[in-house]
């Protein structure tokens, strides 16, 4: 976790400690994973320091008397590594594929897993961040809690672009080095239902 104990809320600080150490070891596996259907060393993302930082947002969507009228949270793709997503069972998170918006209905005990922008970029696009919102509902309040994998809350002069084994004559580098947290600068500069911070990297 990015900060000491001390600084999470006394109400939750216990369970999310716990939870946070459940998460690094499923993390753990995703990372072992996905490094070998790159086709990589099963430990190279592990070895690149995709998990030497995590960090969770916790969000709380009151009910809303209009949803039509807003919005939960606005479109974006994650600006991290890999993002764990646990949500209750009021729903609203929705994913984009082929240009419509797909319900990602709430299933007790599952957890949802999405590609960050950083696993696009370090994967060459051979993984795609996954564009999503939340619906506003006038059921509520819904609560969601997001384990980001990244590490733009650390000190870090780590630069990530696209990993060397994975380019060739016929899949040259598609984006520029960056820092974790120069890319999260990027993100809350572009702000929710704007462009992605990935298009100032491209080349
Ligand atoms: O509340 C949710 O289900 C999604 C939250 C989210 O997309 C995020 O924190 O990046
Ligand atoms: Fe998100």
């Amino acid at each position: 976790m990015a900060f000491p104990p001390e600084e999470y809320p006394a109400a939750c600080r216990d369970m999310l400690i716990e939870y946070s150490e459940h998460v690094q070891r499923l993390g753990q596996i995703l990372f072992t994973l996905l490094s070998e259907a790159l086709g990589l060393n099963p430990a190279h993302l592990t070895d690149m320091g995709c998990m030497d930082g995590h960090f969770f947002l916790c969000h709380y969507y009151p009910a809303c008397p209009e949803p039509n009228r807003t919005i939960g949270h606005g479109k974006h793709c994650d600006p991290d590594f890999l993002t764990i997503l646990l949500q209750d069972h009021i729903g609203g998170l929705q994913v984009l594929h082929e240009d419509q918006w797909i319900d990602v209905h709430p299933q007790e005990g599952a957890l949802i897993v999405n590609i960050g922008d950083l696993f696009q970029l370090i994967s060459n696009d051979k993984f795609k961040s996954v564009e999503h919102r939340v619906l506003a509902k006038s059921e509520g309040p819904r609560i969601s809690l997001a384990c980001f994998f990244t590490t733009h809350f650390q000190p870090s002069n780590k630069l990530y672009g696209p990993i060397k084994e994975l380019l060739s004559a016929d899949s040259p580098p598609l984006y520029k080095e960056t820092l974790t947290k120069d890319y999260l600068n990027s993100f809350c500069y572009l702000g929710l239902d704007n462009d992605s911070p990935l298009d100032l990297l491209r080349l």
